[in-house]
């Protein structure tokens, strides 16, 4: 086997020779006597072939450990891809239906095997049994460090632990209930404007609100900087986010890129994403850089271990206590979660609102408002804990969250051989994870009702006939469900997202009955950059039903 991947090594040597051969004496001119050129293209063309059998046949049919799994072709690599254009989830989800009793699928494309696990056994073991076999894979965090910075999303190892351990207080949930008014009083100020606009203009954008809210809800809880964008026209940090998060071919190439060059090389090359990669990050920089500064002078926060802490600053101070952190790394955590903690929220409440907002599924809103009413609409608005406890308030925020997963595609590298469902798993194989295709997979979400909104199979009726919320929704196992993944390196988020969800959408549709515009009642397509939104924007008319 060594033997044969030497000889085969050496081939693809020979390969390169040939191309850097042919390219000079075709396009640069230099004139190598024909005695060489003939053997060296021989060589060229007898490797290419062996190369191609090993790779297509000899590899996937008796050598790669991974055989026992499936196998598919994806002729088009960006399906694969956490940044791309191309269209997202569906290929996924194809193959998954193909092979319903696969634990993984193998996924060949042009330029190599990856593997993508599906069923919740496989992916325990990749997220939770075997987790520490893993990371992200390199391109792809330095490709994203230059927005996110190198934050929780991105550290590895040892600075991965020490972060989390510094910050998973503060994502507890009695720090979370006690950003509530924050998230109350944010989310009003979202529903006064909304009736402005729908006043002015006849209709409101639900994407662009989401975001707005979330980031003014984000920037207040982290660093006490009210961004405000829900009431300024040109918000510059929301229209960052709101650029780099866009869709475009060019950002796609550049990640695909980012698997081949050098990040030192391919961040200084004149593109037009760079130019803008580059722009809207120092504006994001500099916005931390003066909430962290605001902070510290207002005496919010304080560098270092056992300092006093106001309430809500808890994020903030949990990233300033890790004594080892410089102000460059805590800037870089800021950054990560303005990014982590926004756009994500957003995407789900514009999904929430497109779903109720279908004719299939607009008896939702009735619903959901008579829940309200029978607990007493202003009690529960202004309880996080009677929120937590609202069955149909939350069954809808669980089935939009598994239907439509904002971060559809994910990927990690095995950082050393390990197993996926008792298989072996060498060393530098590529596992690409699929939050939307593991969501919808018809094994275990209920056949033909996995890709329908199905809000009841989070509910448990009892014998007295009253309903009770569960936790995993009629699926055998939580590794059915990958909306903020598993193990250490799931959503730190997760609660905080869910709270926002809850109060979010509880007092818009507790207020207003929101519809789409005439003519329009189709699923949209999700498209996206890293989350995923409805194609061409989601416009709705609101028409009051209570006063706020
Ligand atoms: C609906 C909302 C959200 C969804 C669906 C979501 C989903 C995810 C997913 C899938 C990951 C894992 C990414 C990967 O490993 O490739 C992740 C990680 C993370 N999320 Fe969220 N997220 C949401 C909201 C939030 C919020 C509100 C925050 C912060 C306030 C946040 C902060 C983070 C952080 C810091 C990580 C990295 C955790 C680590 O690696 O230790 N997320 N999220």
């Amino acid at each position: 086997m060594e033997i044969l991947i030497s000889v085969l090594s050496t081939l693809a040597n020979i390969l390169v020779a040939g191309v850097v051969l042919y390219t000079s004496t075709k396009f640069l001119g230099c004139s190598i006597p024909y005695v060489y050129a003939l053997p060296a293209y021989q060589a060229f063309g007898l490797a290419f072939c062996l190369v191609s059998v090993y790779n297509v046949v000899l590899y996937p049919m008796l050598l790669d450990p991974l055989r026992v799994f499936p196998r598919v072709v994806a002729p088009d690599i960006r399906v694969l891809l956490p940044v791309t254009d191309a269209p997202r989830g569906e290929s996924a989800l194809r193959w998954v239906k193909q092979h319903p009793s696969a634990d993984a699928i193998r996924i060949s494309t042009p330029v190599g095997s990856v593997l993508t696990a599906v069923s919740p056994r496989a992916l325990r073991d990749a997220l939770a049994t075997n987790q520490n076999d893993y990371e992200k894979p390199l391109s792809g965090r330095n490709f994203l460090a230059r927005t996110l910075g190198w934050g929780l999303i991105l550290s590895e190892g040892a600075t991965h632990d020490r972060q989390r351990k510094h910050l998973t207080s503060s994502f507890r949930i009695q720090n979370i209930r006690g950003l509530h008014e924050l998230m109350l009083s944010k989310t009003r100020i979202m529903m006064q404007e909304m009736e402005k606009q729908c006043t002015l203009t006849g209709k409101c954008e639900m994407n662009s609100w989401g975001s707005k809210v979330t980031l003014d809800i984000i920037g207040n809880s982290l660093m006490y900087k009210d961004f405000d964008a829900l009431r300024t026209e040109h918000q510059p940090v929301n229209e960052a986010f709101e650029e780099l998060t866009a869709v475009s071919p060019d950002t796609t190439i550049h990640y695909l890129l980012s698997f081949v060059l050098p990040g030192f090389i391919l961040s200084r090359l004149p593109t037009a994403t760079n130019r803008l990669v580059d722009r809207n990050s120092q504006v994001i920089i500099n916005a931390c850089a003066e909430g962290l500064d605001a902070a510290i002078a207002d005496n919010k926060v304080v560098q270092g271990h056992g300092s006093k802490q106001q309430r809500g600053s808890e994020i903030l101070q949990s990233i300033l206590s890790d004594s080892q952190t410089t102000r460059t790394e805590i800037i870089d955590q800021m950054r990560t979660f303005l990014g982590a903690g926004h756009e994500t929220t957003a995407t789900s409440i514009a999904w929430a609102t497109h779903i109720l907002t279908l004719p299939d599924y607009q008896h939702y809103q009735t619903r959901l408002r008579a829940e309200l009413d029978a607990t007493g609409f202003h009690t529960a608005i202004s309880d996080p804990q009677v929120l937590e406890k609202l069955p149909w308030l939350n069954a809808i925020c669980e089935e939009t969250l598994r239907l439509y997963p904002p971060v559809t595609t994910t990927g990690r590298i095995a950082i050393r051989d390990t197993t996926i469902a008792g298989a072996r798993v060498p060393k530098g194989t590529l596992v690409v994870l699929f939050p939307w295709a593991v969501n919808r997979n018809p094994r275990y979400w209920g056949g033909l009702d996995s890709e329908r909104f199905v809000p009841e199979r989070w509910l448990d009726t009892r014998p007295d006939g009253s309903v009770r919320l569960n936790k995993h929704g009629g699926a055998e196992s939580n590794f059915c469900e990958l909306t903020f993944l598993h193990g250490n390196r799931g959503c730190i988020g997760r609660d905080f997202s869910k709270a926002e969800l809850r109060v979010i959408l509880a007092s818009f549709f507790g207020q207003f009955e929101v519809a789409r515009l005439p003519g329009d009642d189709l699923v949209a397509e999700p498209v996206g950059s890293l989350t995923i939104k409805p194609k061409g924007g989601l416009f709705v008319k609101l028409r009051r039903v209570r006063d706020g």
